[in-house]
């Protein structure tokens, strides 16, 4: 297996690296010939050295002349700029599926070349392999389906999976990022077709956290859908049948983490794009028993607490008036809700008093209006944070955004609804009314057409004054007069590889509310002072790879102070706990992967 292509890490910058004349170590290789060629892990194109070629039985197979390592790279980008040429004027969607599919295809076959121009160009490509082409790639999967990448495991496979997970051919697995396609962003339930996002999330494992990528594990769980389009596809790849529910759904959920743990009892689970009955559920269900997260509920809560901390910032207040921010959240799902719940801590720890207190200022709205006290069928989960009707401002139950943004004038208004739009003219008008000097406005559902705004209607109808963060990516607006409207990118993108990546690396037992916090942290003191002044939240995705050693240390350290650290291959959890800030900085940046040519070297 693959395991001496590691860069020497102490000299990871903010900036990319660039190619470097380090030799790495050898990888051994049980395959010859043309199976290597057919191996995306270990094909190297037309890079494979001469005397390599005669040692893994490849001479003859190949054009004669060795490209280079640079030259594959360049003559790549050459041809993603000539598409992007060709292209233009296309339809939006057309564009961005040709894209991906030129992307798809070097991942095929060729991973290294394909996580190098990932690594290198993160800003062009991200929004190509993940949010928002991720979304439309999902919805047309079924037809763009031409090789399998990850392991499906369907309700058909009830009482296989203990032998099936031996169908994976990798010996470790480290990160696993596992849906059952039932909310795929703001797209719904797509069934079988949501693979695209386990995929995109790992993509982001690799390039910002330095995941192996030969250890990383998308997974399907396929246990129908309620898309009744999908349903009548002649097309659709997935099961046809109904959602199953209840006990027969979790027996499904319970046998694949069974199965994934008798295999590989350290991997990491990441829940991503369930339901919002199903996300909560399991979450508790896992939670203490594996080392599991949700990155819907817990990265999304970092993410945005984060941004809610700048957003204090960034009107010259200190951060303890975190506690007097008005917050309105539309959107009462397992992401909205996640985000509540986290804040709540913070404003508790912040003040020193009880929670019940820290939610007087937050306000929740979800597709029935106000969320009070006299709601029919009020969602448990929703219900710490209903309002008693009446009782602030006269708002009564279901009461519309308008007219909460109208009387609260909050602070903040941060959306995680899924409803492209929602935050309409009238809405962002009434946020120039806000009792706050900065107002922020988050737009956090994904694809961008679910976005509950664009920057530019923010801008427009808000006033230039305030901060802007969208789930998926806009341009800077222009304001004129040379002023630009910062757009933030608040994405759980800043967070779920470095939690991942620091609780692998601690070998934590599971995933805890502090190493979580220490992740929010993190991220929040990254930006400078001088950064938040001009409406800058989040740092560039340039920067993803840097942040993520910062956040994969942070959430080390916490996992180590709540001995929660049990070690990772020949570092000990007594190790670990003597490292100090530095030295644990210095071991995640050198256990991340990055792409180059390893010598193969086979053996039987
Ligand atoms: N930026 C980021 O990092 C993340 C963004 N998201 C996005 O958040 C969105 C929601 O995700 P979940 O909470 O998991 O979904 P969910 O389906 O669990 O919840 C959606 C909520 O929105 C409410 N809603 C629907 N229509 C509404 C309307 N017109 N006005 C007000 N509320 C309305 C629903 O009642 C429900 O409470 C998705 O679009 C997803 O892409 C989710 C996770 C991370
Ligand atoms: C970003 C993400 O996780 C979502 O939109 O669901
Ligand atoms: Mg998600």
């Amino acid at each position: 297996m693959w395991n001496a292509a590691r860069f020497a890490a102490s000299s990871l910058t903010r900036s990319t690296r660039r190619f470097s004349t380090a030799i790495p170590g050898p990888c051994i290789v049980h395959k010859r010939g043309a199976d290597i060629l057919h191996d995306p892990w270990f094909n190297k194109d037309t890079g494979f050295p001469l005397t390599e070629r005669d040692r893994l039985g490849l001479r003859g197979l190949l054009p004669p002349r060795v490209i280079s390592f640079e030259q594959q790279y360049a003559r790549f980008m050459e041809s993603y700029r000539s598409l992007e040429k060709n292209t233009k004027g296309q339809p939006e969607g057309v564009v961005a599926l040709a894209k991906w599919r030129i992307l798809n295809r070097l991942h095929d076959r060729n991973e290294t070349l394909y996580y190098r121009v990932l690594i290198d160009n993160i800003q062009d490509f991200a929004p190509v392999i993940y949010t928002p082409t991720v979304g439309l790639v999902c919805q047309n999967y079924s037809g763009l389906f031409r090789r399998p990448r990850g392991m499906y495991f369907s309700a058909k496979d009830k009482g296989e999976m203990m032998s099936m997970i031996y169908n994976w051919p990798a010996h470790q697995v480290d990160m696993i990022v596992l849906t059952d396609g039932s909310r795929i962003l703001g797209l719904g339930d797509l069934g079988v077709q949501g693979i695209g996002i386990p995929i995109g999330k790992l993509d982001m494992y690799v390039a910002a956290a330095g995941i192996n990528p030969q250890r990383i594990l998308p997974v399907m769980l396929d246990v129908g859908t309620n898309n009744q389009k999908l349903l009548e596809d002649r097309l659709y790849l997935g099961l046809r049948q109904r959602r199953l529910e209840g006990e027969e759904y979790i027996s499904i959920v319970d046998e694949f983490m069974e199965a994934v743990h008798t295999r590989w009892p350290k991997a990491i689970v990441q829940f991503e794009d369930f339901q919002m009955k199903w996300a909560f559920e399991t979450l508790q269900r896992y939670r203490k028993r594996f080392c599991t997260f949700n990155d819907d509920i817990q990265g999304t809560a970092g993410v945005a607490l984060a941004g809610l901390l700048g957003a204090v910032r960034a009107q010259g207040r200190p951060l303890a008036d975190f506690v007097k921010q008005k917050i309105v959240v539309v959107g009462a799902g397992s992401a909205g809700l996640g985000v509540l719940n986290m804040a709540v801590q913070a404003v508790a720890r912040m003040a020193g008093n009880g929670e019940a207190a820290a939610k007087y200022h937050f306000f929740l709205i979800d597709k029935d209006g106000l969320v009070t006290k006299e709601r029919k069928n009020l969602d448990p989960m929703a219900a710490p944070f209903a309002k008693e009707p009446g009782a602030i401002d006269g708002l009564r139950e279901g009461a519309s955004l308008v007219e909460v943004v109208k009387k609260v004038k909050p602070h903040v208004l941060l959306g995680l609804s899924g409803v492209g739009g929602v935050f309409s003219q009238e809405v962002l008008q009434a946020m120039r009314e806000s009792d706050s000097a900065k107002p922020a406005i988050f737009a956090m559902s994904n694809p961008t057409m679910n976005a509950e705004c664009t920057a530019e209607d923010a801008f427009k109808h808000a006033g230039e004054n305030i901060v802007f963060g969208s789930g998926s990516p806009f341009e800077n607006v222009d304001l004129g007069n040379g002023k630009v409207g910062h757009v933030n990118q608040a994405n759980n993108m800043y967070l779920f590889p470095g939690i991942g990546l620091g609780a692998l690396l601690a070998g934590a037992r599971l995933i805890s509310d502090g190493m979580l916090q220490a992740a929010s942290e993190c991220l929040a003191s990254y930006i400078t002072d001088e950064d938040i002044r001009k409406g800058i939240l989040y740092p560039s995705i340039h920067s993803i790879r840097h942040l993520t050693v910062e956040v994969g240390a942070a959430v080390l350290r916490a996992a180590v102070a709540e001995e929660l650290a049990e070690g990772h291959c020949d570092v000990g959890p007594k190790e670990l706990m003597n490292m100090s800030k530095e030295e644990t900085l210095e071991y995640v940046t050198r256990n991340m992967w990055f792409p180059v040519y390893s010598p193969l070297v086979h053996e039987k």
